[in-house]
């Protein structure tokens, strides 16, 4: 008898994940339109129900993240945030009281009161003060000590380490450098060798690996694309490969990988996306052309219109080829608070983006999304605020996408599903939202 061919564990997985995922998206499309819509919806009471009640009380099966509470701040404070909404002055006052007693006196933040500052817990509780905003929140932050415990984790590499003795990696150079940057204390001795030590991490690839010698990875590619812009030496990486190894993570599920021939997962929405949009700004600001490829110029996105957006699109009866660039208050009420804004408006500031960017938010929307809120990795994988916050985030990112800048809103057909799911737009940098990006920028900059 004919041997039937062996498959390796890594293909039997992808193919489960496969026959997931289409299994949804045919699910989808053999349903009528209202469910369509229903399904497609971000659902934000469900997603603020699941977010606050994990900021007043968590089960005991969260003992495991003791060392990870500001990221647990985090990644539900920035959610909501970016659903639009705030917390109530108590929960508020209390995530400031308990980030405070996480703050080291020697500067930084530990996971918990009492724990080893470390420079992921000082990120995560610099963006939750920045996410809540205001005079306590952003006071509360001791940046001449933070000042010193960042010079205490710089190495003479020009790297940085996580902790006092911990490991050095591109994580921990993105986290430094964001932190020094939003408070306003970044200088030539954070920054030196930086460069040097994120150009040793990027692969034969194209994409960044957390230190030399490191497999390409979304998570590190982020941060240390992230870290050479804030720096000023985006230049020195090398763009074209950099920017092809992060396209081609976008697989058949319309997720993104982290990494060659791994699974598709909701949270590179955010790790991945992120950098395909910086790079595309970034060629598009210094008139560099993208080879191999013709969709990065200043597409009248034609193709865009076969991904359905429905009925009640304002934009299926505009003319998509007036080139006004005048802000004409061409806008409607979407009936969702937001307003809808046309193409004429906005089509000199939009672009085409280099990823699928409605293949993406079908992905978080179809696969990622929970039905009681939250969302997770993908299907058959439980929620946890994680995946809920870079699934967000990444959601944002692919909203925003068709925009040059972040200023130029999107128009009703960049959003799978109702202009409703629109989203607040993030820091691409800092990945906080732009109000409190600004407000942040403007308090630190005054406290110089
Ligand atoms: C700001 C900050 C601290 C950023 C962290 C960035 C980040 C997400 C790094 C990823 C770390 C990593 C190697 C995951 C691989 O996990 P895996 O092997 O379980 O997943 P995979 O199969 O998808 O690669
Ligand atoms: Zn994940």
């Amino acid at each position: 008898m004919e041997e039937l061919p062996s498959i390796t564990v890594s293909q039997r997985e992808q193919f489960l994940v496969e026959n997931d995922v289409f299994g949804l998206y045919s699910y989808f499309d053999a349903c009528d339109i209202a469910t369509q819509k229903f399904l497609l919806e971000i659902e934000r009471d469900k997603q603020l129900d699941y977010l606050m009640k994990g900021l007043r009380q968590l089960g005991p099966s969260f003992s495991s993240l003791d060392a990870n509470r500001p990221w647990l701040c985090y990644w539900i404070l920035h959610s909501i945030a970016l659903l639009g909404d705030t917390v109530d002055d108590e929960l508020e006052n209390n995530t400031i009281d308990f980030l405070g007693r996480c703050q080291g006196s020697d500067g930084g933040y530990g996971g918990g009161p009492g724990q080893l500052p470390h420079l992921a817990t000082s990120y995560a509780a610099v963006n939750t003060l920045v996410t809540l905003g205001g005079e306590k929140a952003l006071s509360s932050i001791n940046r001449e000590k933070m000042s010193c415990f960042l010079r205490r984790m710089k190495d003479t590499n020009g790297g940085f380490r996580m902790h006092d003795m911990g490991e050095m990696d591109v994580r921990a150079c993105y986290t430094a450098i964001s932190i020094a940057s939003i408070l306003n204390i970044k200088d030539d001795e954070l920054t030196r060798g930086l460069g040097d030590y994120i150009l040793s991490c990027q692969t034969y690839e194209g994409g960044i690996g957390g230190e030399p010698g490191s497999e390409a990875h979304g998570g590190y590619t982020y941060c240390g694309l992230a870290t050479m812009i804030v720096i000023n030496e985006v230049d020195r990486l090398n763009l074209d490969s950099l920017m092809n190894w992060v396209v081609h993570r976008q697989g058949v599920e319309m997720g993104f990988q982290g990494r060659t021939n791994k699974l598709v997962d909701g949270c590179y929405t955010f790790w991945q996306a992120a950098p395909c949009v910086l790079l595309q700004r970034y060629y598009l600001a210094h008139d560099l052309v993208l080879h191999g490829s013709s969709h990065i110029s200043q597409g009248t996105d034609e193709d865009h219109e076969e991904h359905a957006h429905d009925e009640d699109d304002p934009e299926d009866s505009d003319d998509d080829d007036d080139d006004s660039d005048e802000d004409n208050e061409d806008f409607e009420d979407s009936g969702h608070g937001h307003r809808v804004h046309h193409t004429s408006t906005y089509i000199n500031r939009r672009v085409q983006p280099i990823f699928d960017s409605l293949g993406l938010q079908r992905y978080v929307l179809l696969c990622s999304k929970m039905p009681d809120g939250g969302f997770r990795d993908k299907p058959r994988k439980p929620r946890d605020f994680y995946h809920t916050c870079y699934c967000l985030s990444g959601l944002s990112v692919a909203q925003h996408a068709w925009s040059k800048d972040e200023d130029t809103p999107p128009l009703a057909r960049d959003i799978l599903g109702s202009y409703a799911n629109l989203l607040e737009p993030v820091h691409l940098l800092h990945n906080v939202v732009m109000d409190q990006y600004n407000e942040a920028i403007e308090f630190f900059h005054r406290a110089a």
